[in-house]
C-alpha cells in the first residue's frame, strides 16, 4: 500500500494581530508557531501581565494593552475576546483600523454567531467583506494564556459562518490560519451554527453548571464531593470552564438554548414520570437508545462504523483486492439469516412479552430495522453476539418516531415497514440510502393504497415513503404480479391491523418467513396451495426465535467450494427452508458435490450443516421455477456457470434488475472485464463457462460492485480461479449483510485486502 504525507497547510500573514489574549488566543499563538509559522505574532489584553507571560512563553513578539497601539501593519487580526465584550472591541477597531494593512482580514472566535454578526452591523453598519466570523470548537475548563496549548485545535472542527457577500479570498486566508493549526474547517450558515452549538455544547455546560451547583448548595456538600465518582466527575468537568465567558455565551444565545432546554426539559419529565411509575420498559428503552447513540457516536469519531465510512466517503470507496487463486477449505458458520433477523425484531415489538433471539445478523441491514424499533418506543437489549432481547409492546403500542425512519439499505425492511406502519394510528415516514432511493416501491404503495392507506411516494414510486396514520384497513384479496416474499409479508402485516380477511396469491412460491414466524408468534397464517391468508385484528405473543445461518452468506462459499479443485468446505447451521434452497437444487443440478448433514429443525425453520467438495460443473438451463428460491444468490450463481462446462442459461429472473444494482448489469459487465463470454436479454442471461481445472477460468481486473454486496462477494469469490488480481470497488455495503465475509474468505484461504480511498 502507498503511503501518503499530508502536509500541514501554511499560514502566509505576515502580521496578526489577537485581542484577547486568553485560552483561545495564547492557544492560536501557540499553534501557529508550532506550525512553523513565520509572522509576527502581537497582541492586545487589557492585563500587561497577560502580555507579559505570552511574551515570556515565546508565544507572541509584543503586545500591549491599547489596541490603537497594536493594530499598525496588521494584515489579520483575530478577535478572541469573551462574547459580549465583541461590541466594544469592534468599535475601538473601526476607529483605528486604517493604520492595518491595505489588505487586512477580521475574523472572530466567538461561540455564538447571531450576536457577533450583529455587533458588526451596529458598528460597521454590514458585515464587512474582509470580515470572516468563525468559531473553533475546542476549549478546557482552564483559562488564561498560561494554559494555551499549541494542540488545542489539532483535529478538532473550526465553524467558519462567512455573510452571503464576504470575499472568497478573505474566507480562503481565515481558513488557512486554522488549517496551519491543525484544524478541519467547515463552513455553515449563521442561524445552523447557533442551533447545532445550543444542542451539543451550551446545554452540556448549563447541565453540569446546575449539577454542581445544585449538590454544593446542599448541607453535606463535603461529604458528597468526598463520595464522587466517576459518574460525577466524567459529567461535571465542563463546570469548571470560565464563568464570564459562559455567562456571556448564555446571554448571547438566548433563543436557541432555551429551545434546547424545552426538548431536554421533556425528555427529563418523561424520564421523570417513568421511575414514579416503576416502568422499567420505558426506562430501558431511553437507556437503550441513548445507549445505542452513544456508541454509534464513538464509532463515528473512531470512523469505524460503515455508516461514517460511507458518509464520509460518498462513493462508498472500499476496495477489495483479492489474489488470484487460493484454496477453498475448511469449517465456517455464516452469521445469521437476514430476513428473519429483520422479522424476528417486527414481530418481537409487537408482541406481549418478552422475545429473546439468538442468531441476529449484526449487520447494518438488520441493525437499522433494530433501531427503527427503539425510535419507536420499543426498549431492545443488545445485540450481544447474536442475541437480543424484545420487550414487545402490543400490536397497539408503537410511538410515533420523532423524525423520520432510516432503514439504509434494505429494501426487505422499507418494504415490511411499510405494511407495518399503514396500520399505525401515527404518521411515518421510511429512508433509505442512495441505492434504496432507485428501488420500486409502488409494489406495496399500490396494493396497501387498496387496502384504505394513505401512501406518498417520491417521483415514479421511489422512496421517501410518507405514511398517514390513522387508515381504516381493510382486508383484500390480492394477486400479486411479480413473486415476491416482501410485498407478500407487507400485506400480511399490514393485515393484522386490517379489518377482515388478507389473502395473497403468489405466482409463484417465495420464502415463507413471515408466515412461519407469525404461527410461531401463535397468530395463524393458512395456506391453501400458491394462496396465504389471515384474519386482522389477533395478538402476537413472545417466544425464543433461533435464526439459522443465512443460506444467501453461505451461497458465497458453496459457490467458493464448488468451483476450486481440491476444495472441501462444511457450513454449519444453515437455513435451509424449502422456499430458500433453490442455490442448491442448482448446483445439485450443475454436478456439484454436495451432502445436507445434521439436519433438524429449529423454532419451525429446517436446518443443516452444508458439506460442499469440488466437482466439476457443468453448464445448464436454470429451472425457472428455482428463480424466486434462488433470488439473491443469482450473481454468486453467474460465477459457478463461468466455470461450468458448457453454457447456463437463466431466463424469468427481471426481478434482479430491481435489486441493490441492476444485478444482471452489474454481473455483465464485470464477466466482460474478466473476459467471460455472455448475453444479456431482458429477463436473465447467457453465460459461457471455462471449466478446465488446471488453468484459470479468466482474467483479473478492476470490476465495480456498484455499491451492491452481493455483486461485491461474487467477484470476490470469482478470484479463486482468474489469472490475475481482482480489483472490486464499491464494497464498503457488504457490511449491510455479512460483516465477516472477509474474515471468512481468507479463513478458507483466499486472499482478500481490504483497501481504503487513501491507499
Ligand atoms: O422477504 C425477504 O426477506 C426478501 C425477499 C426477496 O426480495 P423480493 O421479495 O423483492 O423478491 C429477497 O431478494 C430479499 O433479499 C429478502
Ligand atoms: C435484495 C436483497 O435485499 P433487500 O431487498 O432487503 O435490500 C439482498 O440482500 O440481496
Amino acid at each position: 500500500m502507498a503511503s501518503s504525507v499530508v502536509e500541514t497547510p501554511s499560514c502566509n500573514e505576515q502580521r496578526l494581530l489577537i485581542v484577547g489574549l486568553g485560552l483561545i488566543g495564547g492557544s492560536l499563538a501557540a499553534a501557529l508557531r508550532a506550525s512553523g509559522f513565520n509572522g509576527v505574532i502581537v497582541a492586545c489584553d487589557p492585563s500587561e501581565d497577560e502580555i507579559a507571560r505570552g511574551v515570556e512563553m515565546g508565544l507572541i513578539d509584543t503586545g500591549g494593552v491599547t489596541l490603537a497601539d497594536q493594530v499598525a501593519g496588521a494584515t489579520m487580526i483575530v478577535l478572541a475576546v469573551p462574547v459580549l465584550a465583541m461590541e466594544s472591541v469592534m468599535a475601538s477597531l473601526a476607529g483605528v483600523l486604517s493604520q492595518a494593512a491595505a489588505n487586512v482580514v477580521l475574523t472572530d472566535v466567538g461561540s455564538t454567531k447571531a450576536t457577533i454578526r450583529d455587533c458588526a452591523e451596529r458598528v460597521f453598519g454590514a458585515v464587512p467583506a474582509n470580515m470572516v466570523l468563525g468559531h473553533p470548537i475546542a476549549g478546557s475548563e482552564k483559562s488564561g494564556v498560561a494554559a494555551a496549548n499549541p494542540r488545542l485545535f489539532a483535529d478538532h472542527n473550526v465553524i467558519l459562518t462567512p455573510e452571503p457577500g464576504v470575499d472568497p479570498d478573505a474566507v480562503a486566508r481565515v481558513r488557512a490560519l486554522w488549517q496551519a493549526c491543525g484544524a478541519n474547517v467547515l463552513e455553515m450558515d449563521v442561524e445552523r451554527h447557533d442551533q447545532v452549538l445550543a444542542r451539543t455544547s451550551h446545554l452540556p455546560h448549563l447541565l453540569a453548571f446546575s449539577l454542581v451547583d445544585t449538590l454544593a448548595r446542599q448541607d453535606e456538600r463535603l461529604e458528597i464531593f468526598r463520595y464522587a465518582a466517576g459518574g460525577f466527575r466524567d459529567f461535571t468537568r465542563i463546570a469548571g470552564s470560565d464563568p464570564v465567558m459562559w455567562r456571556d455565551i448564555f446571554t448571547a444565545n438566548r433563543e436557541a438554548v432555551l429551545a434546547s432546554l424545552d426538548d431536554f426539559e421533556e425528555g427529563l419529565a418523561q424520564l421523570r414520570h417513568a421511575i414514579e411509575r416503576g416502568d422499567s420498559d420505558a426506562l430501558i428503552a431511553t437507556f437503550d437508545r441513548a445507549s445505542h447513540a452513544r456508541h454509534y457516536f464513538d464509532t463515528l469519531l473512531n470512523k469505524t462504523s460503515y455508516q461514517a465510512e460511507y458518509n464520509m466517503q460518498p462513493q462508498g470507496k472500499v476496495t477489495y483486492r483479492v489474489r488470484p487463486g487460493g484454496q477453498a477449505k475448511g469449517h465456517l458458520r455464516v452469521p445469521g439469516d437476514k430476513s428473519m433477523s429483520h422479522r424476528s425484531i417486527m414481530l418481537g415489538a409487537l408482541a406481549q412479552g418478552v422475545t429473546e433471539v439468538k442468531g441476529f445478523l449484526e449487520g447494518e441491514d438488520s441493525l437499522a430495522t433494530l433501531q427503527a424499533f427503539r425510535e419507536m418506543g420499543v426498549a431492545i437489549e443488545g445485540p450481544h453476539q447474536g442475541r437480543v432481547t424484545i420487550h414487545g409492546v402490543g400490536m397497539k403500542g408503537l410511538k410515533a418516531p420523532a423524525g423520520p425512519l432510516y432503514v439504509g439499505n434494505s429494501g426487505t425492511a422499507m418494504r415490511l415497514f411499510s405494511g407495518l406502519l399503514a396500520g399505525q394510528a401515527f404518521d411515518s415516514e421510511l429512508t433509505g440510502d442512495e441505492s434504496l432511493t432507485k428501488r420500486p416501491m409502488g409494489r406495496v404503495a399500490d396494493p396497501l393504497r387498496l387496502m384504505g392507506a394513505s401512501i406518498e411516494t417520491a417521483e415514479g414510486g421511489r422512496p421517501p415513503l410518507k405514511i398517514k396514520g390513522g387508515a381504516a384497513l381493510k382486508g383484500i384479496f390480492y394477486d400479486m404480479p411479480m413473486a415476491s416474499a416482501q410485498v407478500k409479508s407487507c400485506l400480511l402485516l399490514a393485515g393484522l391491523y386490517a379489518e377482515g380477511e388478507t389473502r395473497v396469491r403468489e405466482p409463484a412460491p417465495t420464502r415463507d418467513h413471515t408466515e412461519r414466524m407469525l404461527n410461531g408468534f401463535g397468530y395463524s397464517v393458512s395456506r391453501e396451495g400458491d394462496t396465504c391468508w389471515l384474519q386482522g385484528g389477533g395478538a402476537l405473543s413472545a417466544g425464543p426465535i433461533d435464526v439459522p445461518s443465512d443460506i444467501s452468506s453461505a451461497t458465497f462459499f458453496m459457490v467458493a467450494a464448488a468451483i476450486t479443485p481440491g476444495a472441501d468446505i462444511t457450513l454449519e447451521h444453515v437455513g435451509i427452508n424449502p422456499t430458500r434452497i433453490g442455490v442448491i437444487n442448482i448446483l445439485t443440478l450443475m454436478g456439484a458435490n454436495l451432502e445436507l448433514l445434521n439436519e433438524a429443525e429449529v423454532g419451525g425453520e429446517p436446518v443443516a450443516d452444508i458439506r460442499i467438495r469440488y466437482a466439476p460443473l457443468k453448464g445448464i438451463d436454470i429451472p425457472v421455477d428455482q428463480v424466486p428460491l434462488a433470488i439473491d444468490e443469482f450473481p454468486a450463481l453467474f460465477i459457478a456457470a463461468a466455470n461450468a462446462a458448457g453454457t447456463t442459461r437463466l431466463r424469468g429472473a427481471e426481478e434482479l434488475r430491481v435489486k441493490e444494482s441492476d444485478r444482471i448489469q452489474a454481473m455483465a459487465d464485470g464477466l466482460a472485464i474478466l473476459g467471460v463470454e455472455h448475453t444479456v436479454v431482458d429477463d436473465g442471461i447467457d453465460i459461457v463457462g471455462n471449466a478446465n481445472a488446471e488453468v484459470a477460468s479468466y482474467g483479473g481486473g478492476r470490476v465495480d460492485s456498484l455499491g451492491d454486496h452481493r455483486i461485491a462477494m461474487a467477484f470476490a469469490i470469482a478470484a479463486l480461479r482468474a489469472s490475475d488480481d481482482i480489483i472490486i470497488d464499491d464494497c464498503a455495503n457488504v457490511a449491510t449483510s455479512f460483516p465477516t465475509f472477509v474474515e471468512l474468505a481468507n479463513k478458507i484461504g483466499m486472499g482478500v485486502n481490504v483497501e481504503g480511498e487513501n491507499d
